[in-house]
């Protein structure tokens, strides 16, 4: 080829850049991420294209570099506005080995890995771009992203989270920043049914066990008319996409997916380590166990959660609002009818604590279902869930299915018999039978109704009051068997309630409804909340 036609040749290539630059910019400008990402990459091709010819100058090829490198942190930016965070870190990571230190393709890619939750990695990123961000006039969004990341890495590693300001200012704004975090816990094969979470150390009430951020939610208000079971499977849908989406985006996602149950051969699954749950550990392999739409759907049954569920609370949220989502350790937990933990949900994460004290070693569960009932009605509960209940205290009422007395009450309460009958009558069975320890708090716990009723009624305690244990006692030992309930402690703040909780018993009952996240303050006005909402 003559002089004269590479020169064409190279100009013609030179008009195109240009028109793709400015076209890609303004797409950029105009927050069009997916028609950005398109040109961008027209512009990144044609770059590399041009590099490679071997004719061009020094100064050429440079300026060649440069062009590609800002294009690749671009490209990066919008490809992480479409929550494509994988493909924006290659992006940055191949601008970078060009140029180390290239602010764009550094902010970027401190950004993308603050919204993995990497903290550490992240604030090495935005350390590193502080010098240049004072110069260029960044300074106040850089050093921001900085602040951020620094108080992030700290609740991450600490578990020093606090939710009592936002609470105290009546959940008015967005909420709070959280960090993901694993406290003292691991999975091992549980003897409820295959892997479960588990205690590394004696925990007490309300410490925190471990926070994660969504793989997806789904969020819609309900219109509470016949219509809302449609309205739930368009939420259901929208929810698989989503479930879809993160997949199709995110190898981690999928690969940390491949080890949730789908329900079936629970026994035989295999029990990951608690590190692959780490946002900062990178996986150098993932696995490649097949995941085809019908093993999704599967999975999605056995481990969604629904965020108003028993054992759960949702801060800060609209009244009717109802919300679909998976978790990554959170599906890790079985069910038990007598739970030692509960959820908060705030935004999209999902703060996990214990409900009541816990032993090292012990299995973490919370109550799918409603565990403040008899265990013919929890059995149907489990049923509708796909599964027969292992937990202990169904093994010990079992045991005890066969004493006729307490059928006898069961269903003279369902025939709606005196409360206050009820609760004697199981008291003095229970001496004759030689209950003890939590297994009286699980009996009481399973007519907790009509303990409630009895306490919660003048004229019934006139009647019985002086004839069964005080309200104080059992509310201690039904707390000491399923752990904290907002329907427990009901009467603990209502005035009308014929035995008032003293505060210390309802503060230590909030903790373990609310967790250690929130402090007395605004502990004492959620549990006034909540009871004023109840009554
Ligand atoms: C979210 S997963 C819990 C973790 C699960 N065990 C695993 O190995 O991945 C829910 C499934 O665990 C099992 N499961 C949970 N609680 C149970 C219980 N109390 N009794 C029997 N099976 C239970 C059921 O198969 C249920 O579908």
């Amino acid at each position: 080829m003559g002089e004269d036609q590479q020169q064409q040749l190279e100009t013609a290539a030179e008009d195109l850049m240009q028109r793709l630059r400015l076209k890609a910019t303004e797409l950029l400008l105009r927050e069009e991420w997916k028609e950005a990402v398109q040109v961008y990459s027209q512009f990144i091709d044609l770059c590399k294209e041009q590099i490679m010819e071997t004719t061009h100058e020094q100064v050429q090829l440079s300026k060649l570099h440069k062009s590609l490198c800002l294009a690749l942190s671009n490209r990066a930016e919008a490809r992480s506005r479409l929550r494509d965070f994988n493909e924006a870190l290659i992006d940055c990571e191949e601008a970078l080995k060009m140029e180390s230190t290239h602010f764009k393709a550094l902010l970027c890619k401190g950004k993308v890995l603050l919204s993995l939750n990497r903290y550490s990695m992240a604030l090495e990123c935005f350390k590193a771009t502080i010098s240049d961000a004072q110069a260029s006039g960044n300074f106040e969004a850089v050093n921001g992203f900085l602040e951020k990341c620094k108080k992030l890495e700290y609740q991450s590693r600490t578990g020093a989270f606090d939710l009592s300001d936002w609470i105290l200012n009546g959940f008015r704004g967005k909420c709070p920043e959280l960090a993901e975090y694993i406290g003292a816990v691991q999975i091992r094969k549980s003897e409820i049914s295959g892997r479960g979470l588990f205690v590394t150390k004696n925990i007490e009430a309300g410490t925190l066990l471990f926070v994660t951020k969504a793989i997806a939610t789904e969020r819609g208000i309900l219109s509470g008319e016949d219509s809302s079971e449609n309205e739930q499977l368009v939420m259901w849908k929208n929810f698989i996409d989503k479930v879809m989406e993160s997949i199709s985006k995110c190898q981690r996602t999928r690969s940390l997916i491949t080890t949730f149950s789908s329900g079936e051969n629970e026994n035989e699954l295999e029990v990951p380590d608690i590190s692959v749950f780490r946002p900062e550990i990178q996986e150098s392999s993932y696995s490649n166990e097949k995941l085809d739409m019908g093993k999704i759907l599967t999975i999605l049954d056995v481990n969604s959660l629904v965020e108003d569920a028993v054992s759960a609370n949702v801060l800060g949220k609209n009244k009717g609002l109802y919300g679909v989502g998976l978790w990554t350790l959170a599906s890790f937990i079985n069910h038990s009818c007598s739970p030692n933990a509960r959820r908060i949900h705030v935004g999209d994460y999902i703060i996990v604590h214990a409900s009541r004290d816990v032993k090292a070693g012990e299995e973490i569960t919370f109550a799918y279902f409603d565990m403040l009932s008899p265990l013919e009605k929890r059995k149907e509960m489990s049923k509708t869930w796909g599964f027969n209940c292992n937990c202990k205290r169904c093994k010990f009422e079992e045991r005890m299915s066969s004493k006729q007395e307490l059928r006898e009450i069961e269903i003279g309460l369902e025939r709606g018999i005196d409360a206050g009958s009820a609760v004697y009558r199981l008291e003095e069975n229970m001496k004759r039978w030689i209950v003890r320890g939590k297994e009286k708090g699980y009996l009481r716990a399973s007519i907790w109704g009509a303990y409630s009723e009895t306490y919660g009624t003048e004229r019934l305690m006139k009647r019985w009051g002086r004839r069964i244990p005080t309200m104080e006692a059992v509310v201690d030992s039904v707390v000491e068997a399923v752990g904290s309930d907002e329907r427990i402690m009901k009467g603990g703040l209502k005035r009308n309630f014929c035995g008032v909780l003293d505060l210390e018993r309802t503060m230590n009952l909030g903790r373990g409804l609310y967790g250690k996240v929130v402090k007395k303050q605004a502990l004492k006005s959620l549990l006034e909340m909540g009871i004023c909402e109840q009554s």
